[in-house]
């Protein structure tokens, strides 16, 4: 029976095109309509994988994954992919030649965040309606031809739902890329990528600090200082108990070891810190595709 992979869709969002990328048509894909969704099937069994993003370069992490993974459903990072992402303006082709008397636009947050230039220049003062994906909102420009809305999506959207790309490569900085995490219940999953290099390891933590304690932060730092660990990432979120309770998220740039990582975990633990393993996984990287600006 195939792998099934649960993504945040519906089809030709970014994640689904990361899915393809990773998997190709080894799995059955399963598009869900939101993050949660995705991670409450996994962890109910209903689906073997989910992918979800988790943070853009240009936007920061995507609260709402972290968030629901630390407080809802725990699961483990089996592995991570990171993909360019070129957002393209688009509408229903009937609205083609008025593409430029647009009253609303409809994508996911962080696609528009991510345009904000383009947008403040070309349509200052208009509205912005949020969708649960940029694939959803192009669904919805495609089922809505009298509507003056236009969607920001990817290429694949534009050709899965019959729209007209009228301006190419509309983010505000050239490297924009998003990191996806793959999901599962435990903390391996035994598959490897046919169409992918991995080219990197990674450890994810979540730690939270003792209670007033001067220092915590610096002591925490210095136990993978000392180690040599290189950390990629460091993070807060509140802890929702309470004003200035956060956790922090620490991307560790290798595998958890015999040694080094556990040696930093239980120095962190014998500090009064909470510890916790997210994954220990392996990153692919998505080459950038070739559609040049207009
Ligand atoms: O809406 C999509 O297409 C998604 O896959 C979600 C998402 C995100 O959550 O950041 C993924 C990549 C882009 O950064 C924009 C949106």
């Amino acid at each position: 029976m195939a792998i099934r992979v649960g993504f945040l869709g519906p089809r030709a969002t970014f994640t689904h095109l990361a899915v393809e990328a990773y998997f190709g048509n080894d799995v059955e894909q399963v598009p869900m309509t939101t993050i949660p969704q995705c991670i409450d099937a996994v962890a109910d069994g209903e689906i073997d994988l989910a992918v979800v993003p988790t943070e853009n370069a240009l936007e920061g992490s995507v609260n709402l994954t972290f968030d629901y993974l630390i407080h809802e459903r725990p699961l483990y990072i089996v592995g991570e992919i990171v993909s360019p992402i070129e957002q393209h303006f688009m509408v229903h082709p009937k609205r083609r030649d008025e593409w430029e008397n647009t009253t609303r636009i409809y994508s996911h947050s962080h696609a528009i965040a991510q345009c904000h230039k383009f947008l403040h220049k070309k349509f200052k003062g208009i509205t912005y309606d949020y969708a649960t994906s940029t694939g959803a909102a192009a669904q919805y420009v495609s089922k809505h031809p009298d509507e003056p809305v236009a969607a920001i999506a990817n290429e694949m959207a534009a050709k899965e739902y019959g729209l007209e790309i009228v301006r190419a490569n509309i983010h505000d900085y050239t490297y924009n890329h998003t990191r996806f995490a793959i999901l599962h219940p435990s903390k391996k999953f035994d598959y490897r990528s046919q169409t992918l290099l991995s080219d990197k390891e990674k450890t994810t933590l979540m730690v939270t600090l003792p209670s007033d304690q001067s220092g915590a932060l610096h002591q925490v730092l210095s136990a993978f200082t000392w180690r040599k660990l290189n950390l990629s990432k460091i993070e807060s979120r509140p802890m929702k108990t309470g004003l200035g309770n956060y956790f922090f998220i620490i991307d560790i740039d290798m595998l958890v070891d015999e040694i080094l990582i556990p040696g930093a975990i239980a120095e962190l633990e014998a500090l009064g810190c909470g510890v916790k393993l997210l994954g220990s996984y392996e990153a692919y990287s998505i080459k950038q595709s070739t559609m040049q600006e207009s």
